[in-house]
């Protein structure tokens, strides 16, 4: 796609872009033969009027080279002559500006076909009713992870396998404990990057001052403490996939930082001079309304719209009551294989507590609860405690949408974290030793703070966060630094092959 205008050629590229073509994007003719030098296309697109010349040119030169790519070539309104000078030098089709989107896809579909290319062919095109035949074997494992029958799950399930072709980014969207992370995996086992490395990240467990050198990777001696070269997750994520979750929480200056390597496709690690080329597809997470962010200024428009390039939304369990049943004899499976617990049975009464619970953190405190019950149980059929349907007694039903996160202020604040309240701690005996690792040892104290606090809460890291009066962003941080896994964490594993 060749034009000089910026905001032109970036409303071209996404719309192709969500009809799931690979695209390139080049601002002159110069950079357009740099392009056609190192890759083949199935079609080129080019304004006709260029800072450095015609696109006219560019046609030229491939009809030269008796090259096989097809070219659209976009021209001024009223100007006929170049239309027809341009059919007659070869173009397969043109354009009149302003250029109508719908036409555009039109005839740019109309020059893929026939050319033969896999990874031209639009994932859109797949019009057959049953979309998820072709998919590869981890494909269809990765959807059945994704427990749930119901009319929307499954056209949930259907958009995954018809987007996941495909190089658009894709913005999942939908509330805490939705399975969100589910998705983003089940489109990477979808798609030709499924024997790739799929990097999930949490964009809100990350201190904001590592964030560049986490994402982009930073040079031996760039920070205090780097003592050799690391890579980032762009770079371990190359020829895979790189899920952004909870991509509402990353600051201002670094959702810069990331429009910019998306758009270039390159990075710069830090402390290094040279940029590298990155070939990664970006699937990102939130439970935010990004488009309210956009609108209070917490997220930039331009990233918002090169992310949700194709939507995919998950609804929240009480649109889909239906999937319980199925969902629960699932999860106890997976909890009581993970446990070494009984797997208790389900019976009608099981079902029926279950259906009380108004469950607005979705299929994480479904799991929860479940694995209390599991817990609990007395080796007969699952009984839900009772003080946790008392709880539901009293709980608005049916639940909102649950307002539970923080506000975006905490999650960015670069203040460090406090230390745990002083009651907590336990106090160092007199006669203590000096520990001969104090890191290590302090990091045994807040471990074992932080399980007993998580176990209090009930798993539930924002209640443990405000516990422990800290930032969602700092509890999900020392979590994973400290390597605690949470009931339902076991499959996370980072990067995966
Ligand atoms: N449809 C589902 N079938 C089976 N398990 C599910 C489903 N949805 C969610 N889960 C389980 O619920 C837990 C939460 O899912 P996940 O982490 O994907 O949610 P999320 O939407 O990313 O949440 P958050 O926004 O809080 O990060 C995980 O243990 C996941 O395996």
């Amino acid at each position: 796609m060749v034009d000089d205008e910026p905001d032109l050629r970036t409303l071209y590229e996404l719309s192709l872009l969500r009809e799931g073509y690979r695209v390139e994007t080049a601002s002159c003719v110069q950079e357009a033969h740099e392009l056609l030098r190192s890759c083949r296309f199935d079609v080129v697109i080019s304004d006709m009027r260029l800072p450095d010349g015609m696109g006219l040119e560019i046609l030229q030169q491939l009809r030269e080279q008796q090259r096989r790519e097809r070219c659209i070539v976009i021209t001024a309104y009223g100007s006929a002559e170049n239309a027809v000078g341009a059919l007659r030098a070869g173009a397969f089709d043109y354009l009149t500006k302003p250029v109508d989107l719908k036409q555009f896809r039109q005839v740019v579909a109309s020059a893929v076909q026939g050319m033969g290319s896999a990874a031209a062919a639009p994932a859109s095109a797949d019009a057959s009713p049953i979309l998820t035949t072709g998919l590869p074997e981890q494909g269809h494992a990765a959807l059945d992870m994704l427990v749930g029958t119901s009319a929307v799950m499954q056209s949930v399930k259907q958009r995954i396998a018809k987007v996941a072709k495909g190089m658009a980014p894709v913005l999942v969207h939908g509330e805490s404990g939705t399975g969100k992370e589910l998705v983003a995996r089940a489109l990477h086992a979808c798609s030709q990057r499924a024997q790739g490395p799929l990097v999930a990240v949490n964009c809100g467990a990350i201190p904001e001052n590592l964030l560049e050198a986490e994402f982009f990777g930073a040079r031996k001696g760039s920070y205090t403490g780097a003592t050799q070269d690391r890579p980032g997750y762009f770079q371990a994520a190359q020829g895979g996939t790189l899920f952004l979750d909870e991509i509402g929480d990353l600051p201002l200056a670094m959702q810069a930082k990331l429009l910019r390597a998306i758009q270039e496709r390159r990075i710069r690690p830090l402390g290094s001079t040279q940029e590298e080329a990155v070939d990664v597809r970006i699937v990102s997470a939130t439970h935010r309304d990004l488009a309210a962010d956009v609108q209070a200024g917490r997220f930039r428009q331009d990233l918002y719209y090169r992310l949700n390039v194709i939507e995919v939304t998950l609804p929240p369990l009480r649109e889909r009551r239906d999937d319980l049943p199925e969902l629960c004899r699932a999860l106890l499976h997976k909890l009581a294989r993970e446990s070494g617990l009984h797997e208790p049975m389900l019976d009608a009464t099981s079902i029926a507590q279950i259906a009380q619970l108004p469950l607005p953190g979705n299929v994480r405190e479904l799991e929860n609860v479940l694995h209390r019950a599991i817990a609990l149980g007395d080796g007969g059929p699952l009984r839900i405690p009772a003080e946790t349907l008392a709880a539901a007694a009293h709980a608005p039903w049916p639940p909102s949408a649950p307002q539970s996160r923080p506000p975006a202020a905490a999650a960015i604040s670069l203040t460090p974290p406090p230390p745990p309240p002083a009651e907590t701690v336990p106090p160092a005996e007199a006669d203590t030793a000096v520990p001969a690792d104090l890191q290590a040892w302090l990091d045994e104290q807040e471990r074992a703070i932080l399980i007993r606090a998580l176990q209090d809460n009930g798993f539930n890291r924002t209640a443990t966060a405000a516990r422990l009066g800290i930032s969602l962003r700092q509890i999900r941080y020392r979590i994973e630094r400290l390597g605690i896994q949470l009931p339902g964490d076991a499959a996370r594993t980072e990067p995966e092959h």
